[in-house]
């Protein structure tokens, strides 16, 4: 019940639709009772001792009973439907925007299919129980409780001997709960990595087709399924076996009320229309006893579904503002390391260790070096996107995390190597970072990046609708566009991180005369692979192994016989033998 109590937030402000739900319930019960006893009292009093008369009063009372009972009945599920509808409404709100919290940190190690399957299948679950569930949880109550009260005004004895199997039904009843949880759990679980895989396959076609893993693919998904099936399989042979004997069990007691009950009647110790009221009372109660297995395996799913929506609400959140954050209007971009050190979680070692620099508002810093050797982490540590291990890194000579997140974030403006576009207009998804930019702004932005000439050319121009991830577009233009986007946030830093790695030589040099008119008045880090990017920069780190090897200005770095100067000869090579071919 801990699942239940930890989500209760969720389902309590709406008690009041609970409760009618349940009083209804109470009284469709009481009035299902009714029926045996007017049957009962029709055959006692009215035929066998001739009164006539009486039937067609009896009659009618049987007809207002079933009108109230249909009304009662049609208010007691709406209402319970209510219930289900608007907590889950409410919890689905708030685990969403829980999703947009968490830090980069939980999403290093989440699957996209596995979380949608939690916001889908999981909270679907959740909700049938709070509809549903309760409800059959307790009309057992309370059909039990009626029922046998009735029954023992009845007969004692003809009570207590239909109870006969109801000690072996709880324990087939509770054995099967035992193993139907865990399956349902299990199958939950396999649910959402079928999820993962198809998501997966869907994202990554293009990979999948160009290397021909079409097939290698579909039998991954196979063997999802193929667990997804066995489990569904086992937990329906679970159900399989012990349903019949629950119901074999809950059926003694139809056959006591035979026997012993006949044999009653024929010693005139009970009337014949209490042995009919009695027969038609066991039916009533057999069938949630026998349903009992069905409601408790909604139970196990719920609460598997809770527990997994739980998992995400319960996820810790880390990175967050500190009280009193401040809430910056605009920097002016001074960003200071102090020996700076990154572990990334679930990494032996660190992926950068002693990093200390300063940038002075305004100037540019390249970051050069081997892949994997930090350029990217010194980035998201100025946005706490991640948290240092060791040492601070500070902002206007405070440290990061004294700002808000949202004052911080707004002041850099970040250009991954791959931007993620969303599927609405070019317009909005440019304005995206500051949705109260005029159009002004954003073509500005757009002109800034180089961007403005080829969506005018397209039919739409700024109001094209872009496909998912930006389809229809080339990799270079999806760049330009989410250059624009970091532009029109008029950021205080900006960070370029190998932006411009998918644009052709001749376009880089356009963004970057761009650029330089952009980077005026803003600290820019350049993170590029191409020396010819970052070239013209105040201040190059070169990193290798996460560790500053050497820094100073171009022509600096091309006299020190160091990793720059290496790399500036491979590169100058290689422009060498371009040219060659070319002209030779
Ligand atoms: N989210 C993460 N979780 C765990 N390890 C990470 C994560 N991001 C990066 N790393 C590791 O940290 C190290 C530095 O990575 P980083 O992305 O900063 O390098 P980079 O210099 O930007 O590389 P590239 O030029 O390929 O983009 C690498 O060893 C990488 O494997």
């Amino acid at each position: 019940m801990d699942t239940f109590k930890k989500l209760k937030s969720f389902y309590w402000p709406y008690r009041h639709l609970f409760f009618t739900s349940m009083v209804l319930l109470l009284f469709v019960n009481v009035i299902t009772v009714a029926y045996p006893i007017i049957l009962q009292i029709t055959i006692d009093d009215g035929i066998t001792k001739g009164e006539y008369g009486w039937i067609p009063y009896l009659a009618l009372g049987f007809i207002a009973v079933m009108i109230f009972r249909g009304l009662a009945t049609f208010v007691q599920q709406y209402t319970g439907d209510l219930f289900g509808i608007t907590s889950v409404y409410k919890l689905r709100n708030e685990l969403y925007k829980k999703l947009q919290y968490l830090p980069f940190r939980y999403y290093d190690n989440a699957k996209t299919g596995d979380l949608m399957s939690r916001l889908t299948a999981d909270v679907e679950g959740f909700r049938f129980f709070l509809s549903f569930g309760f409800t059959e949880l307790l009309r057992f109550v309370f059909t039990l409780s009626i029922c046998f009260g009735v029954m023992f005004y009845y007969s004692v004895s003809l009570t207590l001997m239909t109870m006969i199997s109801l000690p072996f039904l709880a324990i087939a009843v509770y054995r099967f709960d035992k193993l139907i949880h865990p399956a349902f759990r299990g199958i939950r679980r396999s649910f959402g990595r079928l999820n993962t895989n198809v998501q997966e396959n869907i994202s990554g076609i293009n990979t999948v087709k160009s290397l021909s893993r079409e097939g290698f693919q579909t039998s991954k998904f196979m063997n999802s399924n193929e667990d997804f099936k066995n489990r569904e399989i086992s937990t329906s042979n679970i159900w399989a076996k012990y349903f019949p004997l629950m119901e074999l069990l809950g059926n003694v007691g139809v056959i006591v009320i035979l026997s012993y009950g006949g044999y009653l009647v024929i010693h005139g110790d009970l009337k014949p229309g209490e042995l009919v009221a009695f027969y038609s009372l066991i039916g009533y109660i057999l069938d949630p006893i026998i349903t009992l297995g069905f409601t408790i395996n909604m139970f196990s799913q719920s609460k598997a579904s809770g527990e997994r929506l739980l998992e995400i609400l319960e996820a810790d959140e880390e990175i967050t503002d500190n009280e009193n954050a401040l809430q910056a209007e605009r920097l002016t971009g001074e960003v200071e390391f102090n020996n700076v050190t990154l572990q990334y979680f679930g990494d032996e070692k660190a992926a950068l260790k002693e990093i200390t620099f300063k940038a002075q508002p305004g100037k540019v810093i390249g970051l050069i070096g081997s892949t994997g050797s930090g350029k990217t982490s010194i980035t998201q540590l100025m946005t706490r996107f991640y948290e240092p291990a060791g040492g601070a890194v500070y902002i206007d000579g405070k440290k990061v995390n004294e700002y808000s997140l949202h004052s911080l974030r707004s002041n850099i403006g970040f250009v991954m190597q791959e931007s993620f576009l969303f599927s609405s207009t070019i317009k909005s998804n440019i304005a995206y970072g500051k949705p109260e930019a005029s159009m002004e702004d954003i073509i500005h932005a757009a002109k800034m990046a180089q961007a403005h000439d080829f969506i005018m050319e397209l039919p739409d121009g700024y109001d094209t609708m872009l496909g998912e991830r930006g389809l229809g577009l080339s990799g270079g233009q999806k760049q330009r566009i989410a250059i624009a986007r970091a532009i029109c946030l008029d950021p205080s830093i900006l960070i370029l991180d190998d932006a411009t790695s998918a644009v052709d030589m001749d376009t880089e040099f356009k963004i970057q005369e761009g650029l330089r008119e952009v980077m005026k008045g803003r600290t820019t880090f350049i993170i590029a692979h191409r020396i010819s990017s970052l070239k013209h920069a105040d201040e190059i780190l070169v990193l290798e192994n996460g560790r500053i090897v050497e820094r100073g200005k171009h022509d600096e770095l091309l006299e020190n016989g160091g990793p720059y100067e290496r790399i500036y000869k491979i590169q100058f090579r290689d422009q060498q033998a371009i040219l060659q071919s070319q002209t030779g």
